[in-house]
């Protein structure tokens, strides 16, 4: 299967590396300058336990991309969304299925709108890793894992196919059959913890433990979970207990790749991550208060930026 990784940053360059290291076929869409850095220098991955390893990629430019791909996974940020998507389109044949990567939900419509059901899956990282100043990739914590499946039920690369192709043996992997389940499980909990950090501009542990800090990680929590059950996807005991064990814990250091945007001065997935959020709560007629605080602030921050 010969595989397209579109965008070598935190969650491409890490899944996708590990993906040459088991001798999968992948070459890396990216643009120009990180390019001519992944031919000097490989993909450089730093590991949570401090380890460093340089692995060889295939990097390609949009101006060189053809077709012949059966895989092409989309691992770029929701602002960046739209011109990857029009610079990986050549890629993507009657027989090629995408995969993205993406926190939120916004892009599974546009992807299915643009290519039908029939050659999109939904795709959940769960991964801590963060794009370093030297164009490493940088493991923050120990999580890796991936969820996808198809969403029609005629897809036109079999799961069984896409499933043998991505597990390479040094991270989990799911195929699921409620792949969008699985991705409003993981927007809950990400939107959840990444409103948390932004808003108290701290790690969850340290927000819970400070005073009001449990009902406030609770409030938002349980915000979340009201859009995802009025939008006909409630996440279930087991995904609300997983999610809980981190957003209610009072030691845990676990911080967001929204937060770690804010905190650097980059531009940040507010739209995508917690808008989208409010926005569907707002026509559904739920009332959320701590996302549209959370927006707001994030709003306000990326346009100090702009
Ligand atoms: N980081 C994390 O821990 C996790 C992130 N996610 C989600 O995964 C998605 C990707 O995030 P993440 O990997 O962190 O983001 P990064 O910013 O680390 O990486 C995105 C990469 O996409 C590249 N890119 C953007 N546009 C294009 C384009 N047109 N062609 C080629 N490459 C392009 C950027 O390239 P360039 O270097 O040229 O700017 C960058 O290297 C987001 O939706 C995020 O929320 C999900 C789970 C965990
Ligand atoms: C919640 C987490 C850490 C899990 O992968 C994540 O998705 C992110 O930081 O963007």
């Amino acid at each position: 299967m010969k595989i397209l990784v579109v965008g070598a940053g935190a969650v491409g360059g890490y899944f996708g590396a590990r993906l040459v290291q088991a001798g999968r076929d992948v070459d890396f869409l990216v643009r120009p300058a990180r390019a001519e850095l992944l031919r000097e220098r490989g993909l450089v991955l730093r590991s949570a336990d401090g380890g460093v390893e340089s692995v060889p990629v295939t990097p390609v430019t949009a101006d060189r991309l053809g077709p012949g791909y059966d895989l092409v996974v989309l691992a770029v940020k929701s602002y960046g969304f739209d011109a990857a998507l029009e610079d990986a389109a050549p890629a993507v044949g009657p027989d090629t299925v995408v995969l993205p990567f993406l926190n939120g939900m916004r892009h599974i419509d546009a992807l299915v709108e643009r290519f039908g059901a029939d050659r999109v899956y939904g795709g959940v990282a769960m991964v801590m890793t963060r794009l370093g100043a030297e164009g490493e990739i940088v493991e923050v914590g120990k999580m890796s894992q991936l969820i996808y499946g198809p969403l029609s039920d005629r897809p036109v690369v079999a799961p069984a196919d896409v499933h043998a192709a991505l597990d390479a043996g040094s991270y989990s992997v799911s195929l699921t059959g409620s792949a969008r389940q699985e991705l409003w499980n993981k927007w809950v909990f990400l939107a959840t913890l990444g409103a948390c950090n932004c808003l108290m501009r701290a790690p969850i542990g340290r927000i819970n433990s400070a005073p009001g800090g449990q009902e406030f990680t609770a409030g938002v929590f349980a915000e979340a979970i009201a859009v995802a059950t009025a939008s006909g996807y409630p996440p279930g005991q087991d995904a609300r207990d997983r999610a809980d064990a981190i957003i209610a814990d009072t030691t845990a250091t676990t911080t967001t790749s929204l937060y770690w945007d804010l905190t650097q001065g980059n531009p940040v997935e507010a739209d995508q991550i917690i808008g989208d959020l409010v926005a569907r709560g707002r026509e559904l007629g739920v009332p959320t208060p701590l996302f549209s605080l959370a927006y707001t602030g994030l709003s306000a921050y990326a346009a100090a930026r702009a």
